[in-house]
């Protein structure tokens, strides 16, 4: 059963992540991203390369794209705030977008 991070976890998990570019939006308890792309072919790339993750781990992003630029949300839903999965997808969502 999936558990919300402890705060002992979030300290050691989200801080690598809040220095990469995301952000915690405390009222949801989620933390998210905005990436841009050279254009729109390497935004729908990166959604797809991260698609296949998601679905692989049971675990999926919200997420808006507009022309060369996507905004994620990462939180899970079934315990109502952040889990080991959103960091698990935040990380490799980071390099699957250094890819392109
Ligand atoms: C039934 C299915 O396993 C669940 O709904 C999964 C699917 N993907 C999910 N994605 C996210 N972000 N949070 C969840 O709680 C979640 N649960």
């Amino acid at each position: 059963m999936t558990e919300k991070l402890s705060d002992t976890g979030r300290e050691t998990t989200l801080n690598p992540l809040l220095d990469a570019g995301w952000s915690h939006d405390e009222s949801r308890d989620a933390i998210r991203k905005t990436y841009k792309f050279a254009d729109f072919v390497e935004a729908v790339g990166f959604m797809t390369r991260a698609a296949i993750w998601a679905e692989k781990w049971n675990h999926h992003p919200e997420w808006s794209n507009v022309y060369n630029r996507v905004d994620v949300t990462l939180t899970t839903h079934d315990v109502n705030g952040l889990s080991a999965l959103d960091v698990k997808l935040a990380r490799k969502m980071d390099v699957l977008a250094a890819h392109d």
